[in-house]
C-alpha cells in the first residue's frame, strides 16, 4: 500500500483536478448563464441572478474543496502517523537487537570488510580480556590473539575466505591467548552478511568457549592412556604409539627395539606378602625402570606382571646390552614396601626384538619379543633372551 501511495506523481494528480475543476466550472457558468437568458428578459434581473449564481458557486466549490481536503488531510495525517509508529518500532527493535547481541553468553564480533572489528560484544570483552575501546579498528588484536605467525596466517586465510570469498564456516576450532595469557579454545561459526541494498556489510562471527570441553577431553584422554597403577602407558595406549614408531621408523629406515620384561615367580610375592604388597612392587618397579629408560622411550604395562619397553632409533646390540642393564639393576637393588620388615628381592625375564636385525618389518616386534621373554623363563629366569636366541632355538628343535 505504501509502494503504491509513494509511486503516485503529484504534478499529474494536481494537474487532473485542475482540469476537472476547470472544465465543469466552465460547463457550469455556459450553461447557467444560456438557460438565465432563456427564462429572464429584464436586464437588471439578470445581472442580479448573475451575481447570486456567482456567489453560490463560490460557496459550493469551496465546501467542495473543503471536505475534499480535509478528506486527503486527513489520510495523510494517518498515514504519517503511522510512519512514526513504524519507525518508533523498527527503532526499539534495533535497539533490542543491539542488547541481544551485548548481553548474549557466546562470543559474538562482526568485522567489516577490511577485517576490521566493529562489534565486540560483553562475552567477547570476558573471553578475551580485551574491551571494544582497544579492538576496534585495531589490526594489533589478531596479534594479541594469535601471537604465533603461522598460526595467525592461517586464522587470517579464512577470515579472508569468509569476506572475500563468501565461505561459511562452521565449527571451526582456534585457540586464542587472552589477555592474561591463558590459553582458550574457541568454536566459531562465522559468514558474510548484507545490508537491504545488496551492499557487503561484513562478517558476523559467533564464537563458543570450549576450553572446559577440551581439558576435559585432554583429562578424559590422559587417563585412558596410562595404568591406574603403575602410572604407565596402557596396553592400548603403547600398541598406538607402536604404530607411530614402526611407521617412522619404516619412513626413515631406523633401527626399533622392544624389550618384554616380565617379573619373575610374582605369583610367589603375592602369596608370600599378600597382593596389596604385590601392587606397591609393581609400582616401585615401574618407577624404576621409567627413570632408566630415554625420554624418547615409551614405556607401559603390558598385562598384570609384564611390562613393555619400546626403544625408537636403537638397534639389536644396544637393546640387549639396555636390558642386561635393567635385568642387574632390578636384581641388585631389592624393594622395600610398607609394612613388610625385611626387603624384598626381585628378579626379572627380559625378551629382546629389534628391527631389521631380528625382522625384514617392525609389525612383528611384540610376538618375537614375547617368545624371546619366554626362551628367558625357559632359560632358569632372571637372564635375557633376544629373538634371534628363540628363532636360533626353534631351528635347533626342527
Ligand atoms: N598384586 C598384583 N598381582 C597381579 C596383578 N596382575 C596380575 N597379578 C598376578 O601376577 C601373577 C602373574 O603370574 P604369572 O606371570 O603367570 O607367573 P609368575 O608367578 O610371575 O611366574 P613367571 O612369570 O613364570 O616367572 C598372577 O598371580 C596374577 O594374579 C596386579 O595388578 N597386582
Amino acid at each position: 500500500m505504501d509502494n503504491q501511495q509513494t509511486s503516485i506523481d503529484p504534478v499529474r494528480q494536481a494537474a487532473k483536478v485542475a482540469i476537472v475543476y476547470g472544465v465543469v466550472a466552465f460547463l457550469w457558468i455556459a450553461l447557467s448563464d444560456w438557460l438565465l437568458q432563456q427564462w429572464v428578459a429584464d436586464p437588471e434581473r439578470l445581472t442580479q441572478l448573475q451575481t447570486f449564481k456567482g456567489w453560490g458557486f463560490v460557496i459550493v466549490t469551496s465546501l467542495a474543496l473543503f471536505a475534499i481536503m480535509l478528506h486527503f488531510l486527513r489520510i495523510t495525517a494517518r498515514h504519517v502517523r503511522r510512519q512514526d509508529e513504524q519507525s518508533r518500532q523498527l527503532h526499539g527493535l534495533g535497539q533490542f537487537r543491539e542488547s541481544i547481541i551485548d548481553n548474549a553468553s557466546i562470543w559474538i564480533n562482526v568485522l567489516d570488510p577490511q577485517s576490521r572489528i566493529t562489534v565486540w560484544n560483553k562475552a567477547a570483552e570476558q573471553i578475551s580480556g580485551y574491551r571494544r575501546e582497544e579492538v576496534f579498528d585495531n589490526p594489533a588484536i589478531w596479534e594479541w590473539l594469535y601471537p604465533d605467525p603461522d598460526y595467525r596466517q592461517e586464522v587470517m586465510t579464512k577470515v579472508t575466505d569468509i569476506l572475500e570469498r563468501g565461505a561459511e564456516v562452521k565449527d571451526f576450532e582456534t585457540c586464542i591467548r587472552s589477555r592474561d595469557g591463558q590459553e582458550k579454545f574457541i568454536s566459531w561459526n562465522s559468514r558474510r552478511f548484507f545490508d537491504e541494498n545488496g551492499h557487503m556489510i561484513g562478517s558476523i562471527a559467533i564464537g563458543l568457549d570450549i576450553t572446559e570441553r577440551r581439558e576435559m577431553e585432554r583429562e578424559l584422554a590422559r587417563l585412558a592412556a596410562s595404568d591406574s597403577l603403575t602410572g604407565l602407558a596402557t596396553r592400548r595406549e603403547l600398541e598406538k604409539r607402536f604404530q607411530e614408531e614402526s611407521a617412522r621408523s619404516l619412513r626413515y629406515q631406523n633401527p626399533l627395539s622392544l624389550l618384554m620384561v616380565d617379573v619373575d615367580n610374582f605369583k610367589q610375592i603375592n602369596d608370600d606378602f599378600s597382593h596389596h604388597v604385590g601392587d606397591e612392587v609393581l609400582r616401585q618397579l615401574s618407577g624404576r625402570l621409567q627413570r632408566t629408560v630415554r625420554e624418547v622411550d615409551h614405556i607401559g604395562r603390558y598385562g598384570g606382571d609384564e611390562l613393555v619397553i619400546l626403544l625408537p632409533e636403537m638397534d639389536a646390540p644396544e637393546a640387549s646390552a639396555m636390558a642386561e642393564r635393567i635385568r642387574r639393576s632390578v636384581e641388585a637393588d631389592s624393594l622395600q614396601c610398607d609394612g613388610v620388615d625385611k626387603p624384598i628381592k626381585l628378579t626379572v625375564s627380559i625378551g629382546v626384538a629389534s628391527y631389521p636385525t631380528h625382522e625384514q618389518s617392525p609389525d612383528n616386534l611384540f610376538g618375537l619379543a614375547d617368545r624371546a621373554m619366554y626362551l628367558a623363563k625357559q632359560s632358569g629366569r632372571n637372564c635375557v633372551r633376544t629373538a634371534a636366541d628363540s628363532q636360533a632355538q626353534g631351528n635347533s628343535e626342527s
